[in-house]
């Protein structure tokens, strides 16, 4: 069975991402509580995959899940985008006045800040693991008072009472996620017209236009750059470019061009643009390699 490392349990918006991932194959999930132990799941070959949110609307990048691809030296196979729309939750004997704790993922917590503004200053706001670990310990240890914040599937599955719904600062709110494993996967699909890279510059005038202007001439348009610090060389930074294309040919051509340019430069995955939030289609491609 292919096993897929995530942060969080069942109901979690990670276990939700590895379903868009994988729609037809079972999973065995190893849930983990950090993302640090995701990547290490799949560094040490205990997990096939791993998946991790890499930025999400109103919260914006979720650095550290850079750094951690990029370290561990991963390639990323597949991208999708879920819609995501928080609720409040609590034991089915509460109702919104008696809350005065609530409990969720740092990320999530981040999504409803302004939601959360509108308690009173005793109320307590509390960071925890991901959603639904929050949810289900409300549940096993009949906490009173207590909230969490989450998906609705989490309410279900819990058996907990929606006190609040959409409470996400904006309506629209979406968490990209990537499907990650190690280097050399031979993955791709026949449909590839996105890739991740990374690359580090000189201290040259203008050598970001310079980079910037080799995909521009190879027709390669960006849906993303991420400038993240080098650790252990203070103020220097590498970028993460997200690129799509019409033909992997033109993009294998500007990837050598930029050689040149820069000073390393890193593949970190080709893979299908799924702005469309569908279905994988990586499954078939898997399935048809074994
Ligand atoms: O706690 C969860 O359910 C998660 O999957 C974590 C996570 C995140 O890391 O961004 C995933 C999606 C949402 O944006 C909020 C939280």
């Amino acid at each position: 069975m292919t096993k897929v490392a995530i942060q969080g349990i069942e109901g979690s918006f990670h276990a939700e991402a590895v379903s868009k991932f994988f729609p037809e194959r079972e999973i065995e999930l190893l849930m983990c509580d950090s993302f640090e132990k995701v990547t290490n799941q799949v560094g040490a070959g205990k997990a096939d995959f791993g998946v991790l949110a890499i930025e999400n609307s109103i919260a914006g990048s979720i650095l550290p899940n850079y750094n951690l691809i990029d370290t561990g030296d991963f390639e990323i196979y597949d991208e999708v985008y879920l819609n995501i729309q928080m609720y409040l939750m609590a034991l089915e004997s509460e109702s919104i006045i008696d809350i005065f704790e609530v409990h969720s993922h740092p990320v999530a917590l981040l999504q409803c800040r302004d939601y959360l503004k509108r308690f009173p200053p005793q109320f307590k706001v509390i960071e925890g693991k991901d959603t639904a670990s929050e949810a289900k310990r409300i549940r096993e240890n009949n906490l009173k008072g207590v909230a969490a914040i989450a998906g609705k599937q989490v309410a279900e599955m819990y058996h907990l009472k929606i006190l609040d719904s959409h409470i996400q600062d904006i309506k629209e709110n979406q968490t990209r996620f990537v499907l990650f494993g190690m280097k050399g996967s031979n993955l791709n699909s026949k449909t590839t017209n996105k890739a991740t890279i990374k690359f580090v510059l000189g201290s040259e005038v203008g050598s970001l236009s310079e980079a910037l202007q080799v995909l521009a001439d190879h027709k390669i348009n960006l849906t993303k750059i991420q400038s993240l610090p080098i650790v252990g060389r203070p103020w220097k930074y590498a970028f993460f470019v997200d690129v799509i294309f019409k033909k992997p040919d033109d993009f294998f051509d500007a990837m050598d061009a930029l050689q040149d340019k820069v000073k390393e430069l890193k593949l970190v995955g080709t893979y299908t643009s799924n702005k469309e939030n569908v279905p994988s289609k990586l499954t078939n491609v898997i399935s048809n390699g074994e």
